[in-house]
């Protein structure tokens, strides 16, 4: 099966409520998509969202880095050869993590479509369903506390609260949630770099000492601070997740030799694509530490594509944070693999198994 042309397209979905962290705010998703198309018919999809405040990438660096650096290299080779195309990815250029990724995924979509596998069985297999946690964006308190009900009324056992804005709130705010969803849900925090290690370590100690349980706080301190990670990770009896901080495999050995944090967030758009995120989740088996299956506000392509990886690794992966689609008003990918609130169901047709997306607007 040998690759004939690359397309891109845009895809816009808006959200239910705006999703809103210590980076940014948003009220819809909006990907780069990929059409890989081949010499037999087959399409393989791929998506990158613009996620500049943490990747760096936006979608003009996408579509340029994918016409003028990937395009060239990838057309008329055969999808066969997997391994040498994403190693072609990956050393053509450094950083443009969700360029590469867009097209990894299309690649491995293809290649699982050689076999007339779902991907996931191609990776290794797996159980075909996993649970997801469901976001809830910081806000005001009672926002917060009446979008975190509504969650756990929608089934969600697992909430991500997002905090971060201002340490003496956000107590507020997860105290709040915690008193109304105990004994429904678990909660699980995400700081997105919004704290100080001296804050996070006081605010962390605080919430033990008050008894509220927390299954782990993701990201507390800026990406760069690895001392500032492994200060809190020393100091607090709740695990912490490094999220920002580790992008591709040698970040993700470095963490761990320094004992940065208990568990890492792999996201596809951080790795450069499924190659290296199956890399990270190898090494941290073998150091035993625990990964998330992440993903960015991002469509359901890369979503899936994420789920397949994290059902292949699911002995390392033990938590999965791939929400997104239970956020949007809407999912314009049709086929593939099935969202329905917490519950998400891997689809056994070849590769990701898309069959189409409605109101892709085709760039060329
Ligand atoms: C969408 C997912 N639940 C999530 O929270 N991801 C964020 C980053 C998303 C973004 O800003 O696009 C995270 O884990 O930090
Ligand atoms: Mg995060």
């Amino acid at each position: 099966m040998k690759i004939t042309n690359i397309r891109l397209g845009k895809l816009k979905v808006p959200l239910i409520t705006p999703f809103k962290t210590a980076i940014r705010t948003v009220d819809c998703v909006e990907d780069v998509i990929v059409l890989m198309e081949t010499d037999c018919g087959r399409v393989g999809y791929g998506n990158a969202p613009a996620t500049a405040a943490i990747t760096g990438d936006t979608h003009g660096s996408v579509i340029e880095a994918i016409n003028t650096v990937f395009k060239p290299l990838l057309i008329g080779r055969d999808v066969g050869e997997l391994n040498q195309l994403t190693q072609i990815i990956q050393s053509a250029m450094v950083k443009n993590y969700s360029a590469k990724a867009a097209v990894e995924i299309a690649l491995y979509d293809l290649f699982a479509q050689s076999f007339d596998a779902p991907l996931y069985k191609i990776l290794g297999g797996g159980e075909n369903s996993m649970t997801t946690d469901i976001t809830i964006s910081v806000d005001y308190i009672d926002k917060m506390v009446a979008d975190a009900q509504r969650a756990v009324e929608r089934g969600f056992e697992i909430l991500k609260v997002k905090v971060g804005k201002d340490i003496r709130l956000d107590m507020e705010r997860i105290k709040a949630i915690y008193a109304a969803v105990e004994g429904r849900a678990l909660l699980r925090l995400d700081a997105n770099q919004g704290w100080t290690p001296k804050q996070a370590v006081h605010a962390i100690r605080a919430l033990e000492d008050a008894g509220v349980v927390l299954e782990l706080v993701e990201q507390p301190v800026r990406a760069h601070d690895l001392e500032g990670m492994r200060y809190i990770t020393e100091r607090v009896h709740t695990p912490i997740m490094a999220d920002e901080s580790t992008f591709g495999p040698i970040e993700v050995i470095d963490l761990i030799r320094q004992r940065a944090a208990d568990i890492i967030n792999i996201k596809l758009m951080k790795t450069g694509g499924i190659a290296n995120a199956i890399r990270i989740a190898d090494i941290a088996g073998v150091y035993d530490v625990e990964c998330m299956m992440g993903c960015m506000l991002e469509t359901s392509i890369g979503v899936s594509a994420a789920a397949h990886v994290a059902a292949a690794k699911s002995g390392v992966v033990t938590k999965v944070d791939l929400d997104v689609p239970s956020l949007c008003q809407y999912d314009p990918v049709i086929g593939g693999v099935s969202y329905k609130d917490a519950d998400i169901i891997l689809n056994q047709t070849p590769g990701l198994g898309i069959e189409r997306i409605d109101g892709l607007q085709l760039l060329d």
